[in-house]
């Protein structure tokens, strides 16, 4: 186990503007100084596990060797019960190459048809790369149910089809705040900081 100064900077391993949003809220205050791989202008590897932790390592480990900084990546996904877990690893493919999210959700909503069972939940791999190849990686979860139609207009991907177990508005109803408290990245991540930051 490697722990990552608090000063040091950190590439974010992500091309996803909700999730670099996210992180950088949940970042602000650990002093770590973040770059994005746009920033740093470097490519999107394939992700060709079938795991999300397996997805998570890839894209981190590209971006830690591509910039030389340690990098932390975000393999995440949706796993809807009454589809046997899918769109799970695949949940940024079923919106089709533009990444089209509308299209992600209506394929979930028409693929459960009219199955009673609407349990759902999301999940977050966070693997943190050195630029020698050692990985750390920790996931979060976040569960509820699948509602339709989509309701609000704030959060990203499959937010506006899940209430989170406990609450009565969807994610994308929620300000930004309040999602990051429940969320599957917003407890991936109070573990990273906790496991993997140098006190
Ligand atoms: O909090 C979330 N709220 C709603 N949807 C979410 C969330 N977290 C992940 N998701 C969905 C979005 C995407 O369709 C897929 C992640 O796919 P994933 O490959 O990890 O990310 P991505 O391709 O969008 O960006 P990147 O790989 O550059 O980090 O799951
Ligand atoms: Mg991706």
């Amino acid at each position: 186990m490697r722990y990552l100064s608090p000063n040091s900077k950190l590439v974010l391993a992500s091309h996803n503007a909700g999730k670099l949003r996210e992180f950088s809220t949940l970042l602000a205050e650990s002093g770590i100084t973040v770059l994005s791989a746009g920033e740093l202008d470097l490519p999107e590897p394939e992700e060709t596990e079938d795991s999300f932790a397996g997805n998570a390592a890839i894209k981190a480990l590209a971006a830690a060797k591509a910039s030389g900084l340690p990098a932390l990546a975000d393999d995440s996904g949706f796993c809807v019960s009454a589809l046997d877990g899918k769109p799970g690893v695949y949940s940024a493919r079923w919106g089709g190459p533009s990444k089209d999210m509308t299209l992600a959700m209506e394929r979930v909503h028409r693929e459960m048809g009219d199955n009673p069972d609407h349990r759902a939940f999301f999940v977050a791999a966070l693997c943190l790369a050195w630029p020698d190849g050692e990985t750390q990686t920790v996931q979060g979860e976040c569960h509820g149910t699948v509602v339709w139609p989509p309701r609000g207009t704030q959060g990203h991907g499959y937010d506006p089809m899940f209430v989170p177990e406990g609450e009565t508005r969807t994610f994308a109803e929620m300000p930004e705040s309040d999602k990051n408290a429940i969320s599957h990245r917003g407890r991936a991540l109070e573990l990273f900081l906790k496991r993997f930051i140098e006190k």
